[in-house]
């Protein structure tokens, strides 16, 4: 077997592309069939330099993407993100150090550059918390009983003057961005989409061999503003005595008011034939299992950790969230030969903004950059980290004062899956 000294993990350049597709496709247990139609269409996400890979012999044994990206905080600022993706190792290579490597050799490019925090989702939950990354959003998938949910069977249309209505893909290339900027900006967790996504989600460019075409729905407001918008597909099964046991999935939903989110799930659970609506991934504390007269029919199916946040720059990371209410804590972070390690004075001010310096003031919670992260967003309590043991008060009742400050009201949420 080749020393690990002899495997060359570098930037990949472009000739290289097909064999480092290939090798994606492999760890990610798909098809290794390359599609020249779906190799064109990917190359439009490599950016020279950010996208490695591992070579043994000739041959790509491992692969590693990074770009740019926009992450929402509390408040609605934004930071830089360097996001994380296409992470696979073959089966013939793992457990010996590639990951490590790649991931090293990313993080501190992105620190260099002047990134706030990295992101990424985890295929699998152990594989990134050792890198100084945490959970930072979870989702929830529902699945809706549509017969159990309580809906009158007769016309399900909004009641407040606004119209669902179906449109094409092209209408969705069209009026989804902005509608998606609306919400991104106000979402906490939310990441920016760029042109090429949705040109994905509406089969405008093939990134996978096989493509459902979705139907696409639209709300409008009374006064005639979009202001939400859904993507789903539906099976078509039907069980004994002629009954229909359609299923339909929602793949992406957008509202950016509660009546849009309302009209959209109330059009899903209305649809002739559908007893079942998944669906997909949605915040935690989605407003969705309220709009059904029982909301029980709306079982949760999934809850898991969704984002990841690595975070590279405490100093901004703190000072471009928003805080509930005025205050101060001094956190010592700890950060195993990283970045981010060091003792910190968080300052909240009463107007909500936040100022972060390094200080030798004596420490109110000491705890790990990952869970740091964890806390960043509003969505994970300090009490309860610190009954994990995971956060420790050097100053009692700090970890309550720790959530008076940090936690919000609702809770962040990431809808996109990079
Ligand atoms: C953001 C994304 O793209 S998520 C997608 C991640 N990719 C996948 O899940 C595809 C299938 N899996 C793989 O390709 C590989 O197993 C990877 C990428 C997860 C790990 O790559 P490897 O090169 O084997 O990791 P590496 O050898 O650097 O491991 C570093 C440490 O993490 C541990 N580790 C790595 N993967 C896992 C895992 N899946 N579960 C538990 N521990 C893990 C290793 O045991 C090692 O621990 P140690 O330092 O205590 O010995």
């Amino acid at each position: 077997m080749t020393s690990r000294a002899d495997i060359d993990v570098r930037p990949i350049d472009e000739t290289e592309f097909a064999d480092w597709q290939r090798a994606l496709n492999t760890g990610f247990l798909r098809e290794p069939t390359l599609f020249q139609e779906i190799l064109d269409a990917r190359r439009a996400q490599f950016t020279p330099g950010r996208s490695l890979g591992a070579f043994d012999g000739g041959r790509c044994v491992a692969t590693f993407r990074s770009f740019a990206q926009e992450l929402t905080v509390v408040g609605g600022a934004t930071v830089a993100a360097d996001a994380v993706s296409n992470v696979t190792v073959t089966a013939t290579h793992r457990r010996r150090g590639l990951l490590t490597r790649m991931m090293t050799r990313d993080l501190a490019a992105a620190r260099e550059r002047g990134d706030v925090v990295a992101t990424l989702i985890a295929a699998e939950y152990p594989i990134y918390g050792r890198y100084g990354f945490g959970p930072a959003t979870s989702t929830t998938e529902w699945t809706i009983d549509v017969p159990r949910a309580g809906l009158d069977p007769r016309w399900a249309g909004p009641e407040d003057g606004g119209r669902v209505d179906l449109v094409d893909a092209e209408d969705v290339r069209k009026l989804g961005p902005d509608l998606h900027e609306r919400l991104r900006r106000a979402q906490p967790g939310a990441v920016g989409r760029d042109e090429l996504w949705w040109r994905i989600t509406t089969g405008a460019v093939r990134f996978h061999p096989t493509f459902q075409e979705p139907y696409y729905v639209v709300y409008r407001s009374a006064g005639g503003e979009v202001e939400g918008m859904a993507a789903y597909t539906a099976d078509d099964n039907w069980g004994d005595g002629k009954q229909p046991l359609n299923t339909a999935r929602v793949k992406w939903l957008i509202g950016v008011t509660p009546a849009a989110e309302r009209a959209l799930w109330r059009y899903l659970c209305s649809i002739d034939w559908v007893v079942r609506v998944k669906t997909g991934w949605r915040a935690p504390d989605d407003l969705l299992p309220h709009f059904l007269p029982d909301p029980r029919a709306a079982a949760v199916t999934t809850h898991a950790d969704w984002l990841w946040v690595r975070i590279l720059d405490v100093v901004r990371a703190l000072e471009a969230r928003t805080y509930q209410v005025a205050g101060s804590l001094v956190l010592e972070v700890a950060d195993a030969g990283g970045p981010a390690g060091g003792r910190y004075r968080l300052e909240a001010a009463a107007d909500g903004t936040g100022s972060c310096a390094r200080t030798a003031e004596d420490a109110d919670l000491v705890l790990d950059v990952a869970d740091l992260a964890t806390l960043w967003l509003g969505d994970e309590s300090a009490v309860r980290l610190a009954a994990l043991g995971r956060v420790r008060e050097e100053r009692a009742g700090a970890a309550r004062q720790a959530d008076a400050l940090l936690r919000t009201s609702r809770r962040p949420w990431c809808p996109d899956l990079f």
